[in-house]
């Protein structure tokens, strides 16, 4: 596999954009960020060039134009962004944690000789923050004729011991939807809940605040995203009924005891 120092572009250098940085950096490749929040002072010590301007950015002769933008601001955030100012084709991946949304608008709105790498490493900066090492990395090579492009920048995540895992961005969705999105579905609604540890914690117990603790340090944006932007995870929540849409679950649960024993109810 050929591998070479990339000049990656990150556009969105929040939370997420920033984690993957540091490991690029380390790797050796030359970044580049734009974002709306102005972080030039966070990226001088990184020696990471900075563009407040972003038809420099894109001018800059990027490898790869890396997307971590909030999910829901993606589309906002491509149609804002002068595509004719790339100076030559370029790879554009994106991280969303959700697969089928970036997909289609990369396809829509990108000039016909850009290729499109779709990816979402299944890791952050809390499961991530001792190494990579056998943490899932989903891709879909949506458009590339740029294999040695694409390659490289596959080898940054394989090079520090990721699973790679190539499948569709449909088939993600659809897994995604059951396991992905049902956790921070639930850690969501234990914060609800204010769950917090006791003297007497069980496991299980332990385990639940937990879950909390780490899916409220994500944003609520990254939330809201998972569920409003996979077609899949809706129909894990409500079930579709000729008279409307049922909650799932939980509710169900509660009221099948409550019926079942309401007469022992005090
Ligand atoms: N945090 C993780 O562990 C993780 C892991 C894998 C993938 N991702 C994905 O990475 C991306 C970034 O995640 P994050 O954790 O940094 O938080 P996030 O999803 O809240 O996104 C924050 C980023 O979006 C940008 N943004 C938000 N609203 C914007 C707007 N209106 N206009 C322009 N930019 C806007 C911010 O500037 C920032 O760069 C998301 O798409 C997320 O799904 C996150
Ligand atoms: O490790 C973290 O910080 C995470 O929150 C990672 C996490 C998750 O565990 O759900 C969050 C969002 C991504 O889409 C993938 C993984």
């Amino acid at each position: 596999m050929s591998t070479w120092s990339l000049k990656i572009g990150v556009v969105g250098f929040g939370s997420f954009g920033q984690f993957l940085a540091k490991t690029m950096i380390k790797q050796g490749h030359t970044l580049r960020a734009t974002s709306r929040t102005d972080y030039s002072l966070l990226c001088l010590p990184m020696g990471i060039q900075f563009f407040r301007d972003v038809a420099a950015f894109l001018e800059a002769d990027n490898d790869v134009i890396l997307v971590c933008t909030s999910i829901l601001s993606l589309s906002e955030v491509l149609s804002s962004m002068p595509l004719t100012c790339l100076k030559r084709s370029t790879l554009f991946v994106d991280v969303l944690s959700v697969k089928e949304h970036p997909r289609n608008l990369l396809i829509k709105v990108l000039p016909e000789e850009s290729d499109i790498l779709c990816t979402h490493p299944m890791f952050g900066p809390d499961s991530g923050k001792d190494g990579w090492q056998d943490l899932t990395f989903v891709y879909d090579k949506v458009r590339i004729r740029d294999e040695a492009i694409c390659s490289s920048f596959l080898h940054i995540f394989a090079s520090e011991g990721c699973r790679m895992l190539q499948m569709s961005c449909e088939e993600h969705d659809k897994i995604a939807a059951k396991s992905q999105f049902i956790t921070h579905t639930i850690g969501r609604t234990l914060a609800e809940m204010d769950i917090k540890s006791t003297p007497i914690d069980t496991k299980g117990f332990h385990s639940l605040v937990q879950l909390k603790d780490t899916t409220i340090r994500d944003s609520f944006d990254l939330y809201s995203g998972l569920f409003l932007h996979n077609r899949f995870a809706v129909q894990e929540v409500w079930n579709c009924h000729p008279d409307g849409y049922f909650p799932k679950y939980s509710i169900h649960y509660c009221l099948l005891v409550l019926g079942k024993y309401r007469h022992s109810l005090y």
